[in-house]
């Protein structure tokens, strides 16, 4: 069996531990940097070339993809589904995890709970926008951040609407969301693998933060999700269609609510904070899902060599 791990740095945590095991399993992997992958299209093939050399069409593909590469990323997951090759991730579940408000909408209609969002474009009234999200204080979310970089806490009404009309005026795109207090900078990250939770932490932002990030230093622990967290967490994951992602939800009077869910979540946190071995589970996820394919093992050849014609 022929895997490949679309990653740009093989010296990650989470690609070296995906290697690790997809070579356990005694299959043949390799790491492709799909920033260097080159797309063809012709009548009826779609090919890859890759260093040079046309790649031949693996059995699955483990994508990580960078949430700045999105677009490029999601290009070649779709070009490896359109061979016919299994995606732990989809390119359809891909791009829409990596628009927030996109996600939030897919999330709500599949009845997750969430925080309050008010989502308006840059021409409209700040005073609006606050009073329909509930007034201050109030979470700001820049569209494309990413690792809490872009998240923003305004605790009065006036620095809320100096702060709107900032964004709006340099045209960003923002989410404005209630606060949830009772959350104290906690939240809990399940990390899911075929509709099933494999592991679970708890994340504390660092002192006097109120995003719990661990690239913005906050700290882990191994954590067991209740019934609620449990449920809404596989919710989360059906409804945005991920068969590999982490689900971010924060603690609330309510229940736990859904923050995003992570189509390329990250292992080094997950594994060591619970000594699960999750990159284990991606490989058995793989292996239910794909019959090997002998044709595979043929050498790849374009049907006729049109290049130059
Ligand atoms: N509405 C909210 N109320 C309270 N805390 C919040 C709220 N929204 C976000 N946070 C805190 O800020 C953190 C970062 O927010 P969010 O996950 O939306 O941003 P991100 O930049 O996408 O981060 P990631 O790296 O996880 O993708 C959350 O994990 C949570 O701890
Ligand atoms: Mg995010
Ligand atoms: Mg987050």
């Amino acid at each position: 069996m022929r895997i490949y791990i679309l990653s740009r740095n093989e010296n990650l945590y989470s690609t070296k531990r995906l290697l690790e095991e997809a070579t356990a399993k005694g299959w043949e992997v390799k790491v492709i940097d799909y920033l260097k992958c080159t797309i063809e299209i012709m009548k009826g093939e779609l090919l890859v070339n890759y260093e040079g050399k046309l790649l031949p069409i693996p059995d699955a593909i483990i994508p990580r993809i960078g949430a700045s590469k999105t677009f490029y990323g999601a290009a070649m997951v779709r070009h490896f589904e359109m061979q016919d090759v299994f995606s732990t991730t989809g390119n359809l579940a891909l791009t829409r995890s990596r628009d927030k408000l996109r996600s939030l909408q897919v999330l709500s209609k599949n009845d997750v709970d969430l925080p309050r969002t008010v989502f308006a474009s840059n021409k409209s009234n700040a005073k609006d926008v606050i009073a329909l999200s509930g007034g201050a204080p109030l979470v700001l979310k820049i569209l494309e951040g990413t690792q809490g970089v872009g998240v923003v806490l305004v605790d009065s009404k006036k620095a809320a609407k100096s702060v709107l009309d900032a964004f709006y005026g340099m045209d960003v795109n923002l989410l404005v969301q209630e606060y949830i207090e009772e959350a104290n900078g906690t939240d809990i990250r399940a990390f899911i693998v075929d509709n099933e939770v494999v592991g679970a932490m708890k994340r504390q932002g660092a002192e006097g933060d109120f995003r719990s990030n661990l690239h913005q230093g906050g700290s882990a622990v191994a954590y067991k999700l209740n019934r609620k967290e449990k449920a809404t967490a596989i919710a989360a994951a059906r409804a945005m269609g991920l068969g590999v992602c982490g689900v971010d939800m924060i603690p609330s009077k309510r229940g736990p609510l859904v923050m995003e869910v992570n189509s390329s979540p990250g292992l080094e946190g997950i594994e060591k904070s619970t000594n699960i071995n999750i990159a284990q589970k991606i490989m058995d996820y793989i292996e239910k899902n794909i019959k090997p394919k002998s044709s595979n093992t043929k050498k790849i050849k374009r049907k006729k060599d049109s290049i130059g014609a």
